[in-house]
C-alpha cells in the first residue's frame, strides 16, 4: 500500500450513479477502483452459499475474514469481473435481494471492522476511486476529494428499473421503489458508519443531471484541487 496515493471517495444511496461514475473516472484517470458495496454483497451471497444466517455476526465475521475474492480489472469500457471462490459472480451479486442482504450484514459493526483493512489495501499508486456509503467518513477520512452523490428515490428506482429490465430481469417499478426506500432507511439509521455526507464532502444531486454532467462537475472539482 502506498499511503501517499490520493483517494477520491464517492458515497451515496442506491441508484445515485456512484458505481457508473466511479468506474468511468477510474478508467479516465488510470486509477484503481474500490467497489466497497460489492464486498458487502459478496459476503451476503457467500453467507447464502454456506448456510450462514444474515444476522449471525460471529459466523459472518469469520466468513468475511476468509472471503476468497478477486477483483479483475476491466479492459476499457468493460465492467470489472468479480470472482468468488473461483466462480464469476459479477452478475449474480447485483440483484436487489443480494443488495438487501448486503445492507443487513453491513449494519453489523464487527462485520464492518472485518472488512476495513481489505478496503484500505486498495489505496495504491497512482490513485484510488472508492465508491460506497462510508468511504469519506470512515474508510478514507483523509481523502482530498469527497463526493456525496444523491438523487430522488423515484429517479433512483427508475434508473434501477431500466438497468435491470435491460438485463432481462423481471422487475416492477413500485417494488424497486419500496426496496430502495427500505435500504435507504437501514443504511442511514444504523449505529455504525451510517450513510451520511462527510463534513467536507461536495454534495451533488444528480436527479436532473446526465452521467456526463455529473462527471463534468467532478472533473472540475479534481482540477480545482490539482490531485490528478
Ligand atoms: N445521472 C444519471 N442519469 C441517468 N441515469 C443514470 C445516471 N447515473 C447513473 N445512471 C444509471 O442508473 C443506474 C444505476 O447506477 P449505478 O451507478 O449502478 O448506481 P449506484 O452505484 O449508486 O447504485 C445505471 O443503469 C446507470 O447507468
Ligand atoms: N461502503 C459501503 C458500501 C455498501 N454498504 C452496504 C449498504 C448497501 O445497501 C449495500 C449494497 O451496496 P452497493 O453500493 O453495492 O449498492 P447499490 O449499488 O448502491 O445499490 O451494502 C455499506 O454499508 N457500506
Amino acid at each position: 500500500m502506498n499511503a501517499l496515493a490520493p483517494v477520491i471517495t464517492i458515497d451515496g444511496p442506491s441508484g445515485s450513479g456512484k458505481g457508473t461514475v466511479a468506474g468511468m473516472l477510474a478508467r479516465e484517470l488510470g486509477w484503481k477502483l474500490l467497489d466497497s458495496g460489492a464486498l458487502y454483497r459478496l459476503l451476503a451471497f457467500a453467507a447464502g452459499n454456506h448456510g450462514v444466517d444474515l444476522t449471525n455476526e460471529e459466523l459472518l465475521v469469520k466468513l468475511a475474514a476468509h472471503l476468497d475474492v478477486q477483483f479483475i480489472a476491466a479492459e476499457p469500457g468493460k465492467l470489472q469481473q468479480i470472482i468468488l471462490e473461483g466462480d464469476d459472480v459479477s452478475n449474480v451479486i447485483r440483484t436487489e435481494t443480494v443488495g438487501a442482504g448486503a445492507s443487513m450484514v453491513a449494519s453489523l459493526p464487527a462485520v464492518r471492522d472485518a472488512l476495513l483493512q481489505r478496503q484500505r489495501a486498495f489505496q495504491e499508486s497512482p490513485g484510488l476511486i472508492a465508491d460506497g456509503r462510508d468511504m469519506g467518513t470512515v474508510v478514507f477520512p483523509g481523502a482530498p476529494l469527497k463526493i456525496f452523490l444523491t438523487a430522488s428515490a423515484e429517479e433512483r428506482a427508475r434508473r434501477r428499473y431500466l438497468q435491470l429490465k435491460g438485463k432481462g430481469d423481471d422487475v416492477s417499478l413500485s417494488s424497486l421503489l419500496d426496496e430502495i426506500r427500505a435500504r435507504d432507511e437501514r443504511d442511514t439509521q444504523r449505529a455504525v458508519a451510517p450513510l451520511k455526507p462527510a463534513a467536507d464532502a461536495i454534495q451533488l444531486d444528480s436527479t436532473e443531471l446526465s452521467i456526463e454532467q455529473v462527471l463534468q462537475r467532478i472533473r472540475s472539482e479534481i482540477a480545482l484541487r490539482d490531485i490528478a
